[in-house]
């Protein structure tokens, strides 16, 4: 049997040390002993890889009926959704024969040439988005992009696709930033992986010394974090 999706994504993320273990502030402020680094996939190679994992997670979402099959372009929000974005296009091109736009934005409105906020297949009223990033933490990142596409066209979101769910608790609540989010805009939330598949295939994947991934040490600070701030 072909390993699962989110053990085969574990080891890519290991192997390209795109997780990394030590002390790393958040953007909301959380001290965590693990991070996700997407700017680690700095290669061709990478990328294409990392491409053809979002891909394999949208058909496998819509083969399950979880997820619309009608994209009309894949957004993902700067900088780091913009690879993402771009990869995940060719390898639904290339993999599964669907062609659909990618779009993303900037961070800054540019005012001459081509202008405006968004880069890519124009966004336009009816348009059916699928959003695309690397990790979700507290949703800051999702709500302050769902806005931003909101005002340059009425498009439906029909749904954002991740790498790495960290099972987080919103501030005020005991829900998971995907549940809340997934509350607050109506669209479905879908991770390559979560964190605590992550810890659990990370045990038994071992680098070329020999040594797992996910020592003892590292397995119990990531247990203490999540007993803290997981959902
Ligand atoms: O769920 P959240 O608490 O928002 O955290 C996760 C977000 O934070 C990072 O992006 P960042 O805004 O740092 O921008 P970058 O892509 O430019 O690194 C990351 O790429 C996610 O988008
Ligand atoms: O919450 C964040 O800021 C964050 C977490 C993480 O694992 N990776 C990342 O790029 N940002």
């Amino acid at each position: 049997m072909p390993e699962a999706l989110h053990t085969r994504f574990t080891q890519f993320l290991l192997e390209s040390e795109a997780l990394k273990f030590g002390s790393f502030t958040l953007k909301s402020g959380r001290q965590s002993p693990y991070f996700i680094n997407a700017g680690a996939f700095d290669d061709g190679a990478k990328i294409a890889t990392l491409g053809e994992f979002y891909a394999e997670k949208i058909q496998h979402e819509i083969a399950e009926g979880r997820l619309d099959s009608r994209i009309d372009t894949v957004f993902g929000p700067a900088y780091k959704g913009i690879p993402l974005a771009v990869s995940t296009s060719i390898a639904l091109q290339n993999r599964y024969h669907a062609t659909v736009g990618y779009t993303f934005d900037r961070k800054e409105r540019k005012d001459h040439g081509d202008g405006g906020i968004m880069v890519g297949k124009p966004l336009q009223d009816g348009m059916n988005v699928l959003l695309v990033d690397d990790v979700m933490t507290a949703g800051t990142a999702v709500r302050e992009v769902v806005p931003k596409l909101k005002s340059v066209a009425d498009v439906n979101i029909i749904g954002l696709v991740l790498s790495v769910d960290r099972m987080e608790k919103t501030k005020d609540s005991d829900l998971s930033a995907v549940q809340a989010v997934e509350n607050e805009f109506g669209f479905p939330v879908f991770a390559i992986a979560n964190v605590r598949e992550i810890f659990a295939a990370g045990k038994q994947l071992f680098g070329e010394d020999g040594a797992p991934y996910v020592t003892d040490q590292i397995a119990v600070a990531a247990q203490t974090y999540l007993a803290q701030y997981g959902a």
